[in-house]
């Protein structure tokens, strides 16, 4: 029998010498964090098994967010509002800092000052959590408005073997169709050819969905007889992405034929933006539990035996 390894984590250089993280647990199961985007690349199971997709394409070289893992849209979720697509947090370079101290009064930093701390927590058994808390830090009473989404690539073996449930019966946004309202009717969402939604409007390849209860979604894997469950808190929005083929040929970052191994399933807080006073906190959590565990298992997150980071960034002076 295997002796087990020591829970550990570790800093190194990871492609193109950008800084990584990589935490390490007691039966095998590791994630990597680079603190480029404070970004989550790779969460394997105690089978070593890859769970998240990353394009063989994908740039490790800023500006360019790296395509897969978990990139952090913030504080804009796609090009909802006046900032880049997703916002920037995943452009940053994010620093590790566990106990980050107070702005200092007269910061220069003005409106838009937020404080962004992101746990990245491998559970003994290989369950993943992402923490995000946004403070707002103001000093000059003003509010702070965001969007937010947990952009998760999960590694799927084919694309047309695979089922979403727990999105039944929602309404969506089409993001392909003006930003139009509709409701999803179908049992589960599946992917048979392109993605196809039962309302006489086919060839969908993103959207987002109002998510109100329960805060769970799960991602069968057919071919493989794997579940993802995911879970959320804090984040009543979900998107489901996949480019398909001529989205796919047309990303450089982005390989022709990956579209059949990944899917996007991320939850968010869009429709709503989240709103805090100077002062007030908002916290977003994702969980991912590892395949197949039963839904028990979700709560082995009160357990996390590796804590890895508090990260924290300012927004730009305006
Ligand atoms: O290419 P990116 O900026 O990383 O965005 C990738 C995708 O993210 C989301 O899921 C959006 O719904 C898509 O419209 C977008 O294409």
């Amino acid at each position: 029998m295997m002796a087990a390894k020591e829970p550990s984590i570790e800093l190194c250089n990871g492609a193109n010498g950008l800084e990584k993280i990589v935490l390490r647990e007691f039966r095998g199961s590791s994630a990597e964090v680079y603190l480029y985007g404070g970004q989550v690349t790779s969460w394997k199971n105690d089978h070593g098994e890859e769970l998240l997709f990353v394009s063989s394409k994908a740039v490790f070289k800023p500006p360019k967010a790296i395509r897969g893992g978990i990139p952090i849209c913030f504080p804009q979720f796609g090009t909802h509002g006046g900032l880049e697509q997703h916002g920037f947090a995943r452009n940053k370079i994010w620093s590790i800092d566990p106990d980050p101290p107070p702005f200092p009064p007269n910061s220069t930093y003005r409106t838009c000052v937020s404080e962004f701390r992101l746990r990245v927590a491998l559970g003994p058994g290989g369950d993943l959590m992402l923490t995000s808390r946004i403070r707002n830090t103001n000093t000059d009473g003003k509010p702070f408005s965001f969007t937010f989404a947990y952009h998760t690539y999960f590694c799927v073996t084919d694309i047309s073997e695979v089922r979403i449930e727990g999105l039944e019966t929602l309404d969506y946004l089409d993001n392909l169709f003006g930003k139009e309202r509709f409701t999803e009717q179908g049992d589960a969402i599946t992917f048979e050819s392109e993605l196809t939604m039962g309302n006489g409007h086919s060839y969908v390849y993103s959207w987002w969905i109002r998510f109100i209860s329960p805060a769970k979604i799960a991602i069968i894997d057919h071919e493989r007889k794997r579940t993802f469950v995911l879970q959320k808190d804090g984040l009543p929005d979900a998107v489901v992405w996949n480019p398909w083929d001529k989205k796919a040929k047309a990303m450089v970052d982005f390989g022709d034929d990956e579209y059949k191994h990944m899917l996007c399933v991320e939850a968010a807080a869009i429709e709503k933006p989240i709103t805090l006073k100077p002062g007030e906190e908002w916290k977003g959590r994702l969980k991912g539990p590892l395949p197949d565990s039963s839904c028990e298992g979700l709560q082995a997150h009160s357990h996390i035996s590796l804590q890895v980071m508090a990260i924290l960034f300012r927004l730009s002076p305006i």
